[in-house]
């Protein structure tokens, strides 16, 4: 019998939660044959709203579920979790930027950083959703100081995933031929997609669409826009799309990635491209189908590349200015 794995998600109420447990539950995560077990952790006033989820959860009958806990805090809601996906979090409204939720959702990462230290399981895995969610991890992984900091991640999956939707309607490339496409940085509006070492069906981005001012400016910034432009439309956040990228990026992670592709997860920096070494940076990484990441350090970067990663480096250490007192 396969040992099951324990995934603990906060925000298990909201919006992405809803989009997202039905999907992990019924095997899309972590494959076919692996059972599971559902560690939801929301705040007190939103247990009833859980209890729903709950029950819904239970109708399904997923055959890959053999235990739904609920927890109205971290520690109880950690406890031995192999991994711990941090969506819970105020999302941001019409006219403000992610990094205005700093106030209202940095305080939430110090304890559940201590939680994630305290009580999850050895081998714990971490990725953080809630926004802003470079530096929200930034301050779980410093409150964890005896977890790795490498188990530390947040989500820019969404983000590859735009431009590569963006790139096949300009080219009339479909999406499963696209490769390569890489995020750095922050998940905010200075974030830089990458376009120069894409592969559309095995031509680089710059010969299958020969408009580069079309890649330098409306593609960048219509994939910089894209949460914006969701939330003016809808009148809330992504919250499917958001869902999907979380899962794929945990499914990745315990894959081996294709040697000629990577997936673009914000991790901590080891100094690849100049970037300040500990800052929670997006970049291309290669997973080995263990839990393991390295970073794909062997770009050539032109100097169009390197002046907005240096926007985004800029940016993000900005942020860690401002929640300082949460990193001791
Ligand atoms: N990184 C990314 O690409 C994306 C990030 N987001 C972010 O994800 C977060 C969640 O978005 P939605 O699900 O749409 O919001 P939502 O408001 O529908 O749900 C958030 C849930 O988190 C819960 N929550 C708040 N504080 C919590 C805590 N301390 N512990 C556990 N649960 C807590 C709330 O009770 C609520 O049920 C937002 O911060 C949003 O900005 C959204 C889309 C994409
Ligand atoms: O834009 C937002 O606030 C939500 C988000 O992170 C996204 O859709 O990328």
């Amino acid at each position: 019998m396969t040992k099951p794995v324990r995934v603990a998600v906060t925000g298990a109420a909201g919006s992405i939660g809803y989009s997202l447990l039905f999907r992990i539950a019924a095997g899309e995560m972590l494959g076919p044959d692996q059972p599971v077990i559902l560690q939801l952790v929301e705040i007190p006033p939103a247990m009833d709203a859980l209890k729903g989820v709950v029950m819904e959860l239970e109708d399904c009958a997923f055959p890959l579920v053999e235990e739904i806990t609920t927890a109205d805090n971290p520690f109880d809601g950690f406890d031995g979790a192999n991994i711990v996906m941090l969506v819970g979090g105020k999302p941001r409204g019409p006219g403000m930027v992610r990094a205005d939720l700093v106030e209202a959702n940095g305080p939430i990462f110090v304890d559940q950083g201590k939680a994630i230290n305290d009580r999850a399981a050895d081998d714990v895995r971490v990725m953080v959703v809630g926004n802003p969610c470079n530096t929200n991890c930034l301050i779980a992984m410093n409150n964890a100081p005896d977890v790795p900091n490498e188990r530390f991640t947040a989500m820019t999956r969404l983000d590859q995933n735009r431009a590569k939707s963006q790139l096949s309607t300009k080219s009339g490339v479909a999406i499963k031929d696209i490769s390569n496409m890489a995020i750095f940085g922050n998940h905010s509006k200075t974030m830089y997609p990458h376009f120069f070492d894409a592969q559309l069906d095995g031509k680089a981005a710059t010969e299958a669409i020969d408009d580069e001012s079309w890649l330098k400016e409306d593609f960048i910034s219509t994939v910089q826009g894209r949460g914006k432009a969701i939330i003016e439309a809808r009148g809330a956040s992504s919250a499917a799309s958001a869902a999907n990228a979380a899962l794929e990026h945990v499914r990745d992670w315990f894959r081996v990635t294709p040697e000629d592709d990577w997936v673009s997860m914000a991790v901590p920096s080891d100094g690849s491209y100049g970037v300040e070494e500990g800052l929670i940076f997006s970049f291309p990484v290669r997973c080995d189908g263990e839990g393991n990441y390295e970073i794909v350090t062997d770009l050539e970067l032109n100097d169009f590349a390197k002046e907005k990663i240096k926007i985004t480096e800029d940016e993000l250490k900005k942020e860690r200015e401002i929640v300082a007192d949460l990193l001791k």
